[in-house]
């Protein structure tokens, strides 16, 4: 276990892998923390150095008083990287934190040099909806949407299994603060015209039974890049790293080592 004190903001973090190694950073979704990568960590090449980190409010990261916005989430992903001295990343992002990838990837250039957009867009959702969540954590608690959030994270053949009750734990122990905060960054973002100016090789991954970000949007977003490239996950739902993490594993490590990173 790692922290460091950004700007007053004291972040959890973990290197994995070879420490010379190039880098590969992993960002994680609404409600998740670092551990979301645990599966697919162990089946990626040997000589890369993984750095995942728990955004604010989210694992064992501070939680500020909501609400968040996007270049906050993304500054603070630019400063961890920064103390890391990373540069040239290959940067995997899901959900919120594919929005962080493509933030980051438009303002720092020398720290991103490949993006995954996986299960994300440039826009997610509309801002009624993120308001009406926003609003139920605050009046009744993240329990109160929890077994919402299951059916959109996971598909129905996870949903039976015991590891269910371990991600819903997960979920429902994320601060207050940060569960609204960062929907609140989401509420506000839209990247399509940002996005649409990137030029880096980018893979998009999605889940046939997500029910975040649907397949279709997911392409969408990937399609604004010249050259991306895209893949589904059959049997997934919005966190294929956890459900299916041999496919997402073999995707990630045909998509790291085409870029020339391994
Ligand atoms: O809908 C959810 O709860 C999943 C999700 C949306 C954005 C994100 O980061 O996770």
């Amino acid at each position: 276990m790692r922290i460091v004190d950004l700007d007053g903001l004291s972040v959890h973090y973990r290197v994995d892998g070879d420490p010379d190694g190039a880098p590969v950073v992993f960002a994680n979704s609404l409600g998740t923390d670092l551990r979301l990568w645990d599966a697919v960590l162990p089946l990626l090449p040997k000589g890369l150095k993984f750095i995942r980190y728990d955004k604010r409010g989210h694992g064992l990261t501070q939680a500020t008083a909501q609400p968040y916005s996007m270049g906050t989430l993304v500054r603070d992903a630019e400063q961890l990287l920064d103390h890391l001295e990373v540069r040239d990343a290959l940067f995997v992002g899901l959900s919120i934190g594919g929005m962080i990838g493509q933030g980051l990837a438009v303002k720092r250039m020398d720290q991103v040099r490949a993006l995954v957009i996986s299960n994300s867009a440039a826009k997610i959702g509309v801002a009624s909806m993120w308001q009406d969540r926003i609003d139920a954590v605050n009046r009744d608690g993240i329990e109160s949407l929890a077994d919402a959030v299951m059916e959109r994270w996971f598909g129905r053949a996870f949903r039976d299994t015991p590891e269910l009750a371990a991600w819903r734990t997960m979920l429902i122990r994320q601060a207050v603060d940060g569960y609204a905060g960062c929907s609140a960054a989401i509420s506000g973002t839209d990247f399509y015209t940002p996005t649409s100016g990137l030029r880096l090789p980018v893979l998009g991954i999605a889940g046939s039974e997500d029910g975040s970000t649907p397949p279709d949007l997911v392409r969408e977003t990937i399609g604004l890049v010249p050259g991306s490239k895209f893949e589904l996950i059959r049997g997934a739902g919005h966190l294929p790293c956890v459900e299916k993490p041999e496919d997402y594993a073999r995707i990630l490590t045909t998509f790291i080592k085409e870029t020339g990173h391994a």
